[in-house]
């Protein structure tokens, strides 16, 4: 049968990156989907700016919303200092059976735990499963309608302290409005939009830094 996109840039990636080597990898999927096929991957004019964050960042508790093919995954993992692992949770399974084979060629298995579920019922698991007290940086790029659901969930489980980083992908183009709302006119948070375009395209998009003020 046919194969799915996921499968057809796994390949890809397997064809034109080195193994071992994150940068190719980051790459191999950035020329796919500029030549071949676009993929809602973050891209790399927003991974970019990703990568400035969590550098700045320089988080010890790391979690990501909608791993995907573990694009932005890769990119935030190569960053992490040494024995800092990130979190990374995934709905779809054959998305994440993907995901898990990409994050493997680029050498860095061991400092992902990639969790299949949904957000929903994973975020009120983290402190019994993971032994994670709060996150110092949330990626948060999965279903749309759940961003805002899933911060208030955040709060809810007292995951966030003061000076906890969210970053949030899409916020205007698929968009989130109740999401960005939220973070702008709350007072328990400072947030920043940084202007780009949707991933391989022109149109508008761009990031949501929110830090909690706790
Ligand atoms: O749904 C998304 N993510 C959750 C599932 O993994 C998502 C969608 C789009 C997108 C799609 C279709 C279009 F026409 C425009 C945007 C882009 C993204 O960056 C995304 O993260
Ligand atoms: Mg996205």
């Amino acid at each position: 049968t046919r194969s799915t996109r996921p499968q057809r840039m796994l390949k890809a990636v397997q064809k034109n990156a080195t193994k071992g080597n994150p940068k190719s990898v980051i790459s191999a999927i950035d020329y796919f989907c500029k030549h071949s096929e676009w993929a809602m991957n973050v891209g790399d004019e927003k991974g970019s700016i990703l990568d400035s964050v969590v550098t700045e960042v320089n988080p010890s508790t790391v979690l990501e919303l909608g791993t995907y093919c573990g694009y932005s995954t890769v990119r935030i993992a190569r960053l992490l200092s040494p024995g800092t692992k990130l979190i990374t949770l995934e709905f779809n399974p054959a998305n994440a059976a993907v995901a898990k084979q990409i994050i493997a060629y680029a050498g860095l298995q061991d400092k992902v735990i990639l969790v299949e579920g949904s957000s929903g019922d994973l975020i009120p698991q983290m402190k019994e499963r993971f032994g994670i007290t709060t996150f110092d940086f949330i990626f948060l790029d999965h279903w749309k309608d759940r961003y805002l659901p899933d911060i208030k969930l955040f709060e809810e489980c007292g995951l966030l302290r003061k000076g906890s980083v969210l970053l949030a992908d899409n916020v205007i183009c698929p968009g989130t409005p109740e999401y960005l709302e939220y973070v702008r006119k709350s007072p328990r948070y400072e947030s920043k939009y940084f202007p780009a375009h949707l991933e391989y395209t022109k149109v508008e998009d761009g990031l949501e830094k929110s830090v909690f003020l706790g």
